[in-house]
């Protein structure tokens, strides 16, 4: 049987732009990708990248304030000019869409910028009607933002619309304590408006080391976030320009916008999946073996459809491999089980690779080696903040399970703690690393003393 194309991609985000690059140009296939809204999907149109540099655009009260402790006594940012700043977030968002869309037109991919949909196991539908056949579909359509299911819900916005918005709020409400909730009550707090953030647990990022967790929780409380835990909204009423939000605790309170951080689900939904035998997993996630396979021998799927790890480097990963293995006689898997990843919050952020202390409790025994402290360059400008470093060692391997970094810029430190780890460092190894001085990652390297070594006594968590 001929086809079209060997590949026919459906999603232009982070997994779909890059198997249809390395495919086509690097092992010769035939390929299409069909994009509905804009080349470069979630993370560079309305995700990591705009949500990183509003994160930029929102510590500069804070260094401000640091700096007054560092003798610039007037040391102010004056107003922030949010038009001005959008302009120039989305000029700079159109470059990166036309840089995307360059890579896959360089790598032979055909593009068509409109919605795709499965006819059958080799055919895809587009929008205006053309089918196209194809030996491999692969699925990488992403993620939604989900609203919970509350009267009113419709009256709450999603996290698509920050970058969007006319003008700030005057007041606004964050529901939610993971990843989006914590970085967007970050950015939203350091553009001077006031934040009011709602979680229903008792510390934000749930899944996250313990400690970690705990620093975050307070730290968003210093920064002077109004942080509402143990609450849940149950109905949102619209009254002209505001919102009003009644909790489950009884209380009310009004907005001029209300963000759901609620959590995101694939996308599955309309795909003309009903036309195929794909199984899916309950939530709609597309399920898959280790080789990003459907249960349809032509029909792979990577990136957050397919709800492993939803993190713009895997989905990456995940796209690549997929290239390699079917196109490239190069079988390559994904190992899910270590992937660091970072919060960005301001000051400090909340970093993580490996287990956490929990898990590593959970698992059996272990060694905590763990410090906090407050760092010198905020220290000495008056913060209380402090920072915090954990390792966690199996005793018997010496092997460090997990590394969880609360700090200024843990991102970056972490990044380079997950190459040893990854690599399956030993505690002697970090040991036999001389210091960075001075630094504050530094304490990855000296703390000598666990501070506790836990036996399988029953665990705190
Ligand atoms: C606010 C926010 C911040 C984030 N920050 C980070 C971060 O800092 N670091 C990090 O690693 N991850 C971050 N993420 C997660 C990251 O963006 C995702 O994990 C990543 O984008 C997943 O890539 P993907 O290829 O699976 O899907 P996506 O990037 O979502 O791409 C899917 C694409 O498919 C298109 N599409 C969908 N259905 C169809 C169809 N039927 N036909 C044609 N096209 C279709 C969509 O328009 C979209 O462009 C963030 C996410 C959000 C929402
Ligand atoms: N820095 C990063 O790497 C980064 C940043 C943003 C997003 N992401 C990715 O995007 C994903 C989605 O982010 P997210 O923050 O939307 O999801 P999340 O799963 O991290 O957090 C969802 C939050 O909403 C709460 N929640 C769910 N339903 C609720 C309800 N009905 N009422 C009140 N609270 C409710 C949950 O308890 C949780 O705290 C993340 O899991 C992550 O994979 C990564």
């Amino acid at each position: 049987m001929t086809f079209d194309y060997d590949l026919f991609v459906i999603g232009g985000g982070s997994g779909g732009v890059r198997a249809a690059r390395i495919a086509a140009s690097q092992y010769g296939a035939r390929v299409a990708l069909a994009e509905e809204s804009r080349m470069g999907g979630t993370c560079v149109i309305r995700g990591c990248v705009p949500k990183k540099l509003m994160i930029f655009a929102a510590t500069a009260p804070l260094m401000a304030q640091e700096m007054q402790g560092y003798g610039w006594q007037s040391a102010a940012t004056g107003d922030f000019d949010w038009p001005g700043f959008r302009t120039k977030l989305h000029a700079e968002l159109d470059r990166l869409e036309a840089v995307y869309t360059s890579g896959q037109q360089n790598a032979g991919v055909d593009l068509f910028m409109q919605r795709a949909t499965i006819a059958d196991h080799h055919t895809v539908e587009l929008a205006d009607g053309t089918l196209k056949t194809a030996k491999h579909i692969l699925i990488a359509v992403g993620g939604r933002p989900v609203r919970p299911d509350i009267p009113g819900a419709e009256h709450g916005l999603i996290s698509d619309d920050l970058f969007l918005l006319d003008r700030l709020p005057r007041r606004a409400l964050l529901i939610g304590g993971g990843f989006i909730a914590c970085e967007f009550a970050t950015i939203l707090n350091g553009l001077g408006v006031q934040t009011v953030q709602a979680y229903r647990g008792d510390a934000v990022l749930r899944g996250f080391d313990r400690q970690g967790r705990d620093l975050a929780t307070a730290q968003l409380r210093d920064i002077g976030v109004d942080l509402r835990l143990g609450i849940s909204p149950t109905r949102l009423d619209q009254e002209g320009d505001q919102t009003v939000v009644t909790f489950d605790d009884g209380s009310t309170d009004r907005f001029d916008a209300v963000f759901f951080a609620t959590g995101r689900a694939p996308y599955t939904k309309e795909l003309g999946l009903e036309n195929t035998e794909v199984r899916l997993q309950k939530n709609g996630a597309i399920a898959v073996d280790e080789w990003s396979q459907s249960s349809v021998p032509s029909i792979f799927a990577v990136g957050d459809v397919t709800d492993r790890v939803n993190l713009t480097p895997v989905a990456i990963r995940e796209g690549h491999s997929y290239a390699d293995t079917v196109f490239g006689a190069k079988p390559r898997k994904v190992n899910h089980d270590i992937v660091a990843s970072a919060v960005y919050m301001r000051p400090f952020e909340l970093a993580s690779v490996g287990l956490t202390e929990e898990q590593a409790k959970a698992r059996g025994d272990v060694d905590v080696f763990a410090t906090t402290f407050r760092p010198m360059r905020s220290g000495f400008a008056g913060s209380k903040e402090r920072m915090m470093m954990k390792l966690l060692v199996d005793p018997d391997t010496d092997k460090v399970l997990g590394c969880h970094i609360f700090g200024p810029e843990a991102g970056e430190m972490i990044q380079l703690a997950a190459i040893p780890i990854t690599m399956g460092a030993t505690k002697a190894d970090f040991d036999a690393t001389i210091a960075v001085h001075p630094t504050a990652s530094e304490e990855l390297v000296t703390m000598r003393q666990p501070s506790e070594q836990y036996r399988g006594q029953g665990g705190d968590d």
